[in-house]
């Protein structure tokens, strides 16, 4: 007979995978998941739970560890470090688990991985965090607010040093707040295929939790659900798992019959289709992505929601296609971004960014955008929108765009529920913002060609 599965062993395959070799963190944990399906669904909460959990407070742990460790977070062997950053997230965080059962699961671990003589090192260190817990000296919060702020929400420096500099003190801590509460999962009714009405019934047969959603009346919040995938409903294409903030791109671009429209990165689709379903089977919406894979991901998407005026298409934003300038009544340039509005979901975007990645990806959203714009027809608009909150890879953009080509900032109040309107949005943009705004962090601007 073949061993049970440990579950702190998967854990430390998913850590590795998003640690060591760079995967994405819901890619990792989805397959983990969806290989160890047969998994209890408490052993497989547990191991979601430990995941996120440790990637969220990871800078938090390492800080911990490195005050009750001689040897230091950066100089252990990764496993070693994975195996205390998880025992520690379980003593600290899970009133589940007694502190004596992480404490000895993670000693059996070392030893059974080969690392015999680190556990007595594993062991005394968990002990002493364990001895300790009242007494762990963290930054002062008047006297280093950068430091507290990073230490206390796990964010690093550079990320918190850029908000208290662009939002202050008072919204940055409710945005580094708002990254450690569960929201559920939003979804976009198919109002072509279900009523909003009917797959709150839909869901509710499923056993599903259904609230409704905040700004957009056909929006559900769901939770208590096993899988996406194993929805009845989401099978069947009656709804799309898409944030409140991706859906006012929609909203804001406002397509009207027979509107042609390119969506020049639109993988995996949500954009769309939500537009594709907007023109009520008139004109035509090009989505289009760079790579095969990608392409494929909008094909299903497409074959999905059973709308019949939307196309996916390979095309690389940053090559002119001449046969599609001056052809589109509305562009869609969702570019490729930091990702910083949308941690909570993507808790690892905040350990791989950089301010140099950043740099690049301004970079290659100009060369994008300087492209992308021919497209639009004479009088057509240019819906520009990226899931971050940074001032570089949004305004500052827009103002760079409106500096060399014939567009300007269009109002968008007219399409925004009354709370998000602003004098920003009379200008022509909206930055949400998270824990501020109910919906992601995302940048939405309108720009008319003018010439
Ligand atoms: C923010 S995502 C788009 C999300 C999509 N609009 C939606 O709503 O589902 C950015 C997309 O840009 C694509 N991308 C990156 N570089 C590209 C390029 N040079 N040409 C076309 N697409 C690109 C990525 O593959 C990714 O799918």
């Amino acid at each position: 007979m073949t061993k049970p599965i440990n579950s702190r062993d998967i854990i430390l395959g998913i850590l590795k995978e998003i640690i060591q070799e760079e995967e994405y963190s819901h890619i990792a944990l989805r397959n983990t998941l969806d290989k160890y399906q047969y998994l209890e669904k408490q052993e497989r909460a547990f191991i979601t739970r430990v995941t996120e959990g440790t990637l969220e407070e990871m800078i938090k742990i390492d800080y911990i560890l490195n005050q009750f460790s001689k040897v230091k977070v950066k100089k252990m062997k990764p496993f070693i470090c994975n195996l205390l950053r998880i025992s520690v997230y379980q003593i600290l965080y899970m009133d589940s688990v007694p502190d004596s059962a992480a404490c000895n699961e993670a000693v059996k671990i070392a030893a059974k991985r080969g690392f015999v003589n680190l556990k007595g090192f594993v062991n005394g260190v968990l002990r002493n965090i364990i001895r300790n817990r009242e007494n762990i000296i963290f930054p002062d919060e008047k006297a280093e607010p950068d430091d507290y702020l990073s230490i206390m929400y796990s964010m690093p420096k550079w990320i918190v040093e850029k908000w208290l500099k662009t939002y202050g003190l008072e919204k940055t801590k409710i945005m580094l707040q708002s990254f450690f509460h569960e929201k559920g999962t939003v979804i976009r009714c198919n109002t072509k295929r279900i009523s909003i009405e009917e797959l709150e019934k839909e869901l509710e047969k499923e056993g599903i939790v259904v609230k409704p959603a905040h700004y957009l009346n056909y929006a559900l919040v769901i939770s208590e659900f096993d899988t996406i995938g194993s929805i009845k409903a989401f099978q069947k294409g009656f709804f799309y798992v898409q944030d409140i903030s991706s859906m006012l791109v929609a909203e804001v671009a406002d397509p009207q019959k027979n509107n042609v429209i390119i969506d020049v990165c639109a993988a995996p689709g949500g954009k769309s289709l939500h537009l594709a379903e907007k023109l009520d089977g008139s004109g035509k919406v090009e989505a289009r992505d760079l790579t095969p894979y990608k392409v494929g991901l909008i094909q299903e998407n497409i074959e999905k929601s059973q709308l019949s005026n939307i196309i996916a298409l390979q095309q690389d934003a940053c090559t002119l296609d001449l046969d599609s300038v001056e052809q589109a009544d509305i562009l869609i340039a969702d570019l490729p971004c930091s990702g910083l509005g949308v941690m909570n979901q993507k808790t690892d975007i905040k350990y791989k960014m950089t301010p140099e990645k950043e740099k690049q990806l301004v970079n290659l959203q100009r060369k994008i955008l300087e492209t992308v714009y021919q497209y639009v027809k004479k009088g057509g608009t240019l819906v520009y929108s990226t899931c971050t909150i940074d001032e570089e890879e949004n305004i500052q953009n827009v103002k760079w765009l409106m500096e060399r080509y014939p567009f300007q900032l269009e109002s968008i109040d007219a399409y925004l529920p009354e709370e998000l309107r602003s004098d920003t949005t009379k200008e022509g943009y909206l930055q949400l913002l998270p824990g501020i705004h109910q919906a992601d962090g995302f940048f939405i601007a309108k720009l008319k060609r003018i010439d």
